[in-house]
């Protein structure tokens, strides 16, 4: 399998090529050159596979020769292996129509775990034998931090810089990150939001002499490898619901569309999915993109689920290059509109071809706190913000009576126990695997939100290529 970026002028990559490099050189998505396809048969054989086995199967595609299956499988036998529940990526029942696919059994209880775990991996193993060493750029709502944190912490061969907005992540999402003291790790607070952060880190691949210097790579959605391991539990839940044969919708709490895009790719490749339902709080610019066709950037809201507090969508891109017939030339054009206008219009033509698969809804404060309040006293689940509103869109939406939905549950409430505590009335406890963190110190530097500070920090405290 070979890689194209989406501005069209990066060389094409392999998978082990692609996933090192994380950003293409020319600023662009890395994405794959065609979908692969899975037929019926090849589906419907997914039934009664492990988590893992159903991994090594369904993205051996993209893998192509990078590594044998054996050794894809074991990656994803060790990478899962760190999981609590026996399933992985367990679904609960709500009614006859609703499931939650619950996501947060791995060790930083957010969905971020299913591909970082893996990712760590794959950089360890691509980075055997080289004379290389990676820096490790990433932007956090919260989340990819922790995760990432986790999945990289202490390895030889990297160190992670990580740029979060100060004081716009729950404390324990901060001290997810902040309390991981590995020589390796670096914390780095901003003055500014999310999208701040992530200009930031797009900005820092942009000069190429400091991306070269310092070996750049990334763990954001932005790295192709983030959503091929994504993909994984969209099949793993439909073939649990009935699929191939019936067709089931997904409501995805969406920020950085990163994780909806994982759905779209496994509707691509021959998945039957009835609808994406892309579910986003007040920051709202996709559901108005896909809603209306406008797709214009305004400031970000601070809100109790704020890993979804973005308005400029990485991954849209990825869309939008599909959307343009996969001409990058007409894509760059549209992003080069869209970098200096803060606004985009889709042509209805591109909207309806969205709309085939995707449908979008808006959940302001009231309504999340409405799904946390029904999810725990109509169904017995105590559910995080992010979630709620995920559940939220579903509920809105109201699809036929006989297609499954099931919500992405993103994040375990307890990350999120201030948010829960005030629309239930009750603090989720903290899961053992946390337990300790508030008692442990913490170790981060705040920083201005520019490139200059930003690029010094790393510089002083990164290793050069040799
Ligand atoms: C808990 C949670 N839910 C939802 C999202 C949104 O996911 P995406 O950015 O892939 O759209 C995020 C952040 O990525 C998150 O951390
Ligand atoms: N919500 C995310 C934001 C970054 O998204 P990513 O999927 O592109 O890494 C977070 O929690 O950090």
């Amino acid at each position: 399998m070979q890689y194209v970026s989406t501005r069209g002028t990066a060389p094409i990559l392999g998978f082990e090529a692609v996933t090192l490099a994380g950003l293409a050189a020319d600023g662009g998505l890395y994405v794959p050159e065609t979908w692969p396809t899975f037929d019926h048969d090849q589906i419907a054989a997914l039934r009664g596979k492990s988590y893992a086995e159903t991994a090594a199967i369904v993205m051996a595609p993209f893998v192509g020769d990078a590594l044998s299956r054996e050794d894809l499988h074991a990656l994803c036998v060790a990478a899962y292996g760190r999981f609590e529940h026996d399933a992985v990526t367990p679904l609960v029942q709500l009614d006859a129509q609703h499931w939650l696919l619950e996501l947060f059994h791995g060790p930083t209880l957010a969905f971020k775990d299913v591909a970082l775990q893996l990712l760590g991996l794959l950089f360890e193993r691509f980075l055997l034998g080289r004379d290389s060493h990676l820096t490790v750029i990433g932007a956090t709502s919260g989340d990819t931090g922790s995760a990432a944190i986790d999945a990289l912490a202490g390895r030889a061969k990297v160190d992670i810089f990580m740029l979060h907005p100060e004081g716009r992540v729950s404390k324990v999402q901060r001290r997810q990150m902040t309390t991981v003291l590995a020589d390796n790790v670096h914390n780095i607070a901003i003055d500014g939001s999310f999208d701040d952060a992530q200009a930031l880190v797009k900005a820092m691949f942009a000069d190429r002499p400091f991306a070269e210097r310092f070996e750049l790579s990334a763990v954001n959605s932005i790295n192709w490898a983030r959503l091929m391991a994504q993909i994984v539990y969209y099949f793993y839940a439909a073939v649990r619901l009935g699929g191939p044969e019936r067709p089931v919708a997904f409501s995805v709490p969406t920020g950085n569309f990163g994780d909806v895009f994982a759905g779209y790719c496994a509707a691509r490749m021959g998945l039957p999915i009835a609808k994406l339902i892309v579910a986003t709080n007040v920051n709202d610019i996709l559901h108005r993109a896909l809603s209306a066709g406008d797709y214009s950037a305004g400031t970000v809201t601070a809100t109790a689920a704020p890993s979804m507090d973005i308005q400029v969508s990485s991954n849209f891109e990825r869309l939008l290059f599909d959307l343009h017939g996969r001409d990058a030339g007409a894509l760059c054009a549209a992003m080069g509109g869209f970098d200096r206008d803060k606004r985009m219009a889709l042509t209805p033509a591109m909207q309806a071809e969205a709309g085939n698969i995707f449908v979008s809804a808006r959940v302001d404060a009231a309504a999340m706190t409405d799904a946390m309040q029904h999810a725990a006293t109509r169904m017995g689940q105590v559910i995080d913000p992010h979630t709620a509103i995920g559940l939220a869109a579903a509920r809105a939406i109201g699809l036929p009576a006989d297609v499954p939905v099931v919500t992405l549950a993103t994040a375990h409430p307890a990350k999120f126990g201030d948010a829960v505590e005030q629309a239930i009335g009750r603090r989720p406890e903290l899961p053992a695997r946390i337990a300790g963190l508030f008692d442990m110190p913490e170790r981060s530097v705040s920083l201005p939100a520019t490139l200059a500070a930003v690029e010094g920090h790393v510089a002083a405290h990164a290793r050069p290529r040799a």
